[in-house]
């Protein structure tokens, strides 16, 4: 167990050209828990995702992962150091196969060369990792299947597998439900919940109010670029601030 939270903001603040897009964000989490962000459109949600992946630095404040200052750390280097993150858009390697996508990113972690020439054995440790990986996110029935193939949940399920097998400190998930069919929101939820039930570090952006409540432990509200809440679901719904910054907007 740390003592510190996993992944910390301190004071964290963006201005671009006259714009503040994030102000003053502060906000700590703890290891194995799973966070909403929501708020409405404009809010600086990814943002302020961007900014703890580090595709953007801030310009104040600092971004703390296990303790360690990563304001500045270039976003490969903080992708090694445990900052694990989807995209909403897919970062999929299409022609290949579903099994080989997860050997890859498990090949690299593991500190091996990663070629798509070789043929897969599946004896092979990262294969018997990705396969693994796969059974956890309820895809080993599409090992073999073409990543191109796949349904968006299916794809949103690869994805969430290629983070499990990077091992992150902190997974991001930026709009996991985004393009997914109504009737494969449910087993996404599950794929979620699980990664939460194995005891892993989760911020989750999602517009879909009903599977975030339904998720987290703590919801994170943004709007004009602050926090404006972080609090349990029910409490956070119930805020009066909360209720404001969504009219004319369903909650
Ligand atoms: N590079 C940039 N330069 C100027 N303004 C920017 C830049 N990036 C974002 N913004 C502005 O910052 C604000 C926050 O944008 P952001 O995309 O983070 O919001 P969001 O909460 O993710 O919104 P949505 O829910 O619509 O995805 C918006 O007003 C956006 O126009």
């Amino acid at each position: 167990m740390t003592d510190h939270p996993v992944l910390s903001l301190e004071h964290v603040g963006l201005r671009i050209g006259g714009a503040r897009i994030l102000n003053d964000v502060s906000l700590d989490v703890p290891a194995g828990e799973m966070l909403g962000v929501i708020g409405p459109n404009g809010a600086g949600k990814t943002t302020l995702f961007n900014v703890v992946s580090g595709i953007i630095r801030p310009t104040e404040g600092r971004v703390l992962l296990d303790g360690q200052d990563v304001s500045h750390v270039a976003i490969h280097h903080r992708a090694a150091a445990g900052l694990g993150r989807t995209f909403q858009t897919s970062s999929l390697f299409q022609a290949l196969s579903v099994v080989e996508n997860v050997r890859m990113v498990a090949q690299a972690h593991a500190g091996g060369a990663t070629s798509v020439f070789r043929t897969p054995r599946r004896t092979d440790a990262a294969t018997t990792r990705a396969l693994e990986t796969l059974a956890e996110v309820g895809l080993e029935h599409r090992a073999d299947a073409v990543a191109s193939g796949l349904s968006h949940g299916e794809k949103r399920k690869l994805e969430i597998a290629m983070l499990i097998a990077m091992e992150p400190k902190v997974i991001l998930l930026d709009e996991p439900m985004a393009g997914v069919g109504s009737a494969d929101v449910p087993a996404l939820t599950e794929v979620i919940r699980g990664l939460h039930r194995g005891g892993r570090t989760v911020l989750m952006v999602e517009h879909h109010m009903e599977v975030v409540l339904g998720l987290v432990d703590r919801v994170a509200v943004m709007h004009h670029g602050e926090l404006l809440a972080v609090d349990t679901p029910e409490a956070v719904m119930a805020n009066p601030a909360v209720q404001s910054a969504y009219l004319g907007e369903a909650v």
